[in-house]
């Protein structure tokens, strides 16, 4: 998984996280919120339909109350009693004056109430006598109505409540709903006169109650007769008058039907209700009986609050849905926010580790170059005191890091002979303004062995002055090896292998200082070999080559180990015979003169006649005198001898003084 794939779905899961978290946070407050607003809602549901119901029966019971007053009123009675027409002009206008008292008593109540349609007198034969309301229907026949027939029968203070309808209603231009409320009208004897319907709106009724219109806190009303039809106008945009709950909504009106008081849940809303039957609950009003049609009684009278649930509470408290929106935000920004600071930091991190391991391999590279490095490096405390000292180094030297690191002073690893060589660029390093120093020692290997090495040394300092001394170190070994292989090829013949002339002057500055300590007699020869030229005309160079060869080894056999002998340029050679008397240098040339002439050098029968080359020497013999510092004076003598004893015929040995 690459890095961005990686990062995109930490950045989902600290989002679904934060999301999560929230949620957690804020489900049991918003539970426990819609919980108190539950039961918050239910209370004022319980409270609405006490309301509504104490609103209703009021209206009804005055309803209830107007109709009997009226049917026990005696200009009503009196009216019902005057039958066919008047006997005399005194009886016809008491006859009109108590239509006229009745009408304008009723036209009264009508306007004063307000909520009265109609009042209708009916007599015992069913016809109408006397009405109000939208038009005049004298003479109609109601003896079928149930209203009629029921009052008919009906004791004194009874009433008959018919099912709301619709009629015509006087002043207004749509029908609206009515309930007729009849009652007998009966005289002081108790004969029956007839029977009194007063129409009540229903419409005005229920007007009066407070949430029939279900605007106060959505709440709504409902009403319905035992059948479960709805009787209240569609107002509410709930149900249509008549509508059956019991076939729209059968779960709610199984539940209604189950009790008198209850309360419902369903999905949207919580919904309380009770009863109430006209036929038994109307001891508010002054009835006696009231009696209905049937199955219509009792009613059933309901609330329905809004229940309330998430929607609900953000919809009522926008504010808190706008705190739960930025507190969701603040979250997921502060768990994205999280993320990116975190990948900020593990890239650091990663960064980091790859320095540091860069960093340490490149560490490990340097230590690896400083131990192995082809010079030594160490580093010595103030004192000289080993403090660090790389592989190389102690290979050379034989020892292991623990038997020096801290114990030892490195003056005592350089040979006494060199070790003033060594304080001289220590103290330099350390006094010096330099702080460097370097000097050719010698270092003593842990067995004994020796070798010569350059140490090139500074001082490491700081703030506080000197630190340590760092040096490297070179084994100079092979240079030495390869100084004295020069040296010696400087100063050796080519030709016969022997000490040159530069040879001869180092080996002479030894000699008499030797001599010059023991007190011994130094003597020196000159030798040249006689005719020379003769012979590299006669035979050759190359033969003249092999005579100087042959030469060098026969004096080489003739001379002892702490002789020095010398070839000084053509057939000329020189012998330095250390501690020798005068008799012994003597007889030491006169010896080598004999194995010279005795020893033909084989040159081949090209050469000579018989293959081999006779030849002979001169030589001078003198001492190098004590006091003397050169070979020079001595070489002089030696060569005036040897002079002498070529003029004196060659092949012999002279002394020279
Ligand atoms: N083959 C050979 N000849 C050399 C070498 N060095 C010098 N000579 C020769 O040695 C000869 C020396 O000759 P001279 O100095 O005249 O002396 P001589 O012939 O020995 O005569 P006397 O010394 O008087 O007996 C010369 O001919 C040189 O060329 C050498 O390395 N090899």
């Amino acid at each position: 998984m690459n890095k961005k794939t990686s990062l995109a779905r930490r950045l989902v899961v600290a989002s679904a996280s934060a999301v999560i978290l929230v949620t957690l946070v804020i489900t049991p407050i918003i539970i426990s919120n819609i919980s108190t607003r539950f039961e918050s809602s239910r209370q004022t549901a319980e409270t609405l339909l006490e309301g509504e119901y104490d609103a209703l029966l009021q209206g009804l019971d005055e309803s209830l109350n107007h109709t009997l007053a009226l049917s026990e009123f005696p200009t009503v009675r009196e009216y019902l009693t005057r039958t066919g027409s008047a006997s005399s002009p005194y009886q016809e206008e008491w006859a009109f004056r108590n239509e006229m008292q009745l009408r304008g008593m009723l036209g009264t109540l009508l306007t004063h109430f307000g909520r009265y349609t109609r009042l209708t007198l009916i007599d015992t034969a069913g016809l109408e006598r006397l009405s109000t309301g939208p038009s005049e229907t004298i003479g109609t026949d109601h003896s079928n109505a149930p209203y009629f027939r029921e009052a008919m029968v009906m004791e004194n203070r009874a009433l008959y409540l018919s099912v709301p309808y619709q009629s015509a209603v006087r002043g207004a231009q749509q029908p609206s709903y009515v309930i007729d409320i009849a009652t007998p009208v009966l005289n002081a004897d108790g004969s029956r006169l007839g029977v009194l319907v007063l129409t009540l709106s229903w419409d005005y009724l229920l007007g009066t109650l407070p949430h029939a219109t279900g605007t106060n806190d959505n709440a709504h009303v409902w009403l319905t007769d035992a059948q479960g039809r709805w009787q209240l106008p569609d107002t509410q945009g709930l149900f249509g008058f008549g509508e059956s709950l019991k076939d729209r909504r059968p779960a709610i009106w199984a539940a209604m039907e189950r009790g008198n008081r209850g309360e419902l849940l369903t999905g949207e809303s919580i919904l309380v209700f009770r009863t109430h039957d006209l036929r038994n609950d109307h001891f508010r009003s002054e009835a006696r009986q009231v009696t209905s049609l049937p199955g219509t009684q009792p009613w059933r009278i309901a609330i329905s609050v809004p229940r309330p649930d998430l929607t609900f509470l953000m919809l009522e408290s926008p504010w808190k849905l706008s705190l739960i929106v930025v507190t969701y935000i603040l979250a997921i920004g502060f768990g994205l926010f999280w993320v990116l600071s975190n990948h900020r930091q593990r890239s650091l991190k990663e960064e980091a580790h790859k320095l540091s391991k860069n960093a340490r391999a490149y560490a490990r590279e340097l230590m690896d170059l400083y131990e192995n490095a082809p010079c030594g490096y160490h580093s010595l405390d103030e004192q000289g005191v080993i403090q660090k000292i790389n592989r190389t180094e102690l290979q050379w030297l034989g020892y292991s890091k623990d038997e020096v690191v801290g114990k030892r002073y490195y003056r005592d690893l350089v040979s006494p002979e060199t070790r003033a060589a060594f304080d001289e660029a220590f103290s330099a390093v350390l006094l010096s303004d330099e702080h460097e120093g370097s000097a050719e020692v010698e270092l003593m290997r842990s067995n004994g062995d020796r070798f010569p090495a350059a140490i090139e040394a500074s001082a490491q300092t700081d703030d506080d002055g000197f630190q340590y001394s760092r040096a490297m170190v070179f084994d100079l070994t092979e240079r030495k090896q390869i100084e004295d292989l020069l040296t010696r090829q400087a100063m050796t013949d080519p030709l016969t292998g022997l000490g040159n002339r530069r040879f001869l002057e180092s080996q002479a500055e030894l000699e008499i200082a030797r001599a010059r300590r023991s007190g011994e007699p130094l003597m020196l020869i000159a030798a040249d070999l006689d005719k020379f030229k003769r012979i590299n005309d006669n035979h050759g160079h190359d033969v003249g080559d092999a005579v100087l060869q042959a030469f060098a080894k026969t004096a080489q056999n003739e001379l002892r180990d702490g002789d020095v002998l010398c070839r000084m340029g053509g057939e000329e050679f020189t012998v330095l015979l250390p501690d020798t008397s005068k008799e012994q240098a003597l007889m030491i040339a006169e010896r080598l003169r004999v194995a010279v002439e005795s020893a033909p050098v084989d040159v081949g029968e090209e050469g000579a006649a018989d293959g081999y080359l006779r030849y002979t020497t001169s030589m001078g013999v003198t001492q190098v005198l004590p006091d003397e510092k050169t070979l020079k004076p001595a070489i002089k003598r030696a060569d005036e001898a040897l002079y002498q004893a070529k003029e004196a015929g060659r092949n012999r040995v002279c002394w020279g003084d």
